[in-house]
């Protein structure tokens, strides 16, 4: 089971650079105690806005990576053989509606279907819990907060949200920053130079021109953040590039040779 708990009350929150009005809509929801579901491509700063919210609120962070493996047990707890005794283990989702916390689902599309059912009379205004196993209906305590992010892109056509589902939260759709921010960030994640920023955060607007065409998925800002790391640390720029933002985009020798000509061409 891919989850894990921070307990962030008190720590200081980790560095995001807004790019809209996202702070304000997600201090709202958390105010009104609405759901919030977050669209967007992969590493483009979803985790780290729940993360610096939930550090901003207060409120402790449960973060699950969600599989098709998951399963509404995985969320909600189960009973497990402890010192020859059974006893029941509450799963991340159960503790955060005991103790007023936010549960971050991360790519909710990829859990099985009885995991949403779940999520539904949480998600209305009876915020309850049912747990079929101990014949518990929990009310979820103040400042407990579902939200949930998935990636809408090019591998999920198959793969969505059920409107029953997707229409009990407020959405925002996120995407990768526009360049002067991304450089910014890229700058700050790393600790890099401003005009080496720059440089991959122009290559990366034309690595992300050719999604669709050539590739599934443009280069993420994780990506760039990785490349600029390993600059930072002293990796040569190209070998850098080659490692942290052309080899982890695809598989086919055509496609590479083709970003790498990409590259000197940016790169000059
Ligand atoms: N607005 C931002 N402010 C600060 N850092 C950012 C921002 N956007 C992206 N990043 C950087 O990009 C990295 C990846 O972002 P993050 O892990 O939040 O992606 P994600 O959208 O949650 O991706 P996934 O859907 O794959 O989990 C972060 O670790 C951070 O370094």
């Amino acid at each position: 089971m891919n989850a894990h708990a921070e307990t962030r009350e008190g720590a200081d929150a980790p560095f995001y650079l807004p790019q809209r009005d996202e702070v304000a809509v997600f201090e709202a929801a958390a105010r009104n105690d609405l759901p919030v579901l977050l669209k967007g491509p992969t590493g483009c700063g979803k985790t780290r806005f729940v993360t610096h919210m939930a550090a901003r609120l207060g409120r402790p962070l449960y973060t699950v990576a969600c599989h098709d493996d998951l399963s509404a047990s995985d969320l909600i707890g189960r009973y497990l053989l402890k010192g020859g005794e059974t006893v029941w283990v509450d799963g991340p989702l159960t503790r955060a509606v005991r103790e007023g916390a936010i549960c971050y689902l991360d790519e909710v599309v990829e859990a099985r279907k009885d995991v949403t059912v779940v999520l539904h009379p949480l998600t209305d205004d009876r915020r309850i819990l049912p747990i079929d196993r101990t014949g518990e209906e929990l009310e979820a305590a103040p400042g407990f907060m579902l939200v949930a992010s998935y990636n809408p892109g090019y591998q999920n056509i198959l793969k969505t949200l059920k409107p029953s589902t997707r229409q009990r939260f407020v959405a925002m759709e996120f995407d990768f920053p526009p360049p002067e921010q991304e450089r910014a960030i890229v700058v700050q994640e790393s600790g890099i130079d401003e005009r080496r920023a720059a440089l991959l955060v122009r290559l990366a607007g034309k690595l992300r021109a050719l999604k669709g065409q050539d590739l599934e998925e443009g280069v993420s800002t994780r990506l760039v953040v990785y490349a600029a790391t390993l600059v930072a640390g002293g990796m040569d720029l190209n070998r850098a590039i080659s490692v942290a933002m052309i080899e982890p985009l695809t598989d086919d020798a055509d496609i590479k040779r083709g970003l790498a000509d990409l590259v000197v061409a940016v790169l000059g």
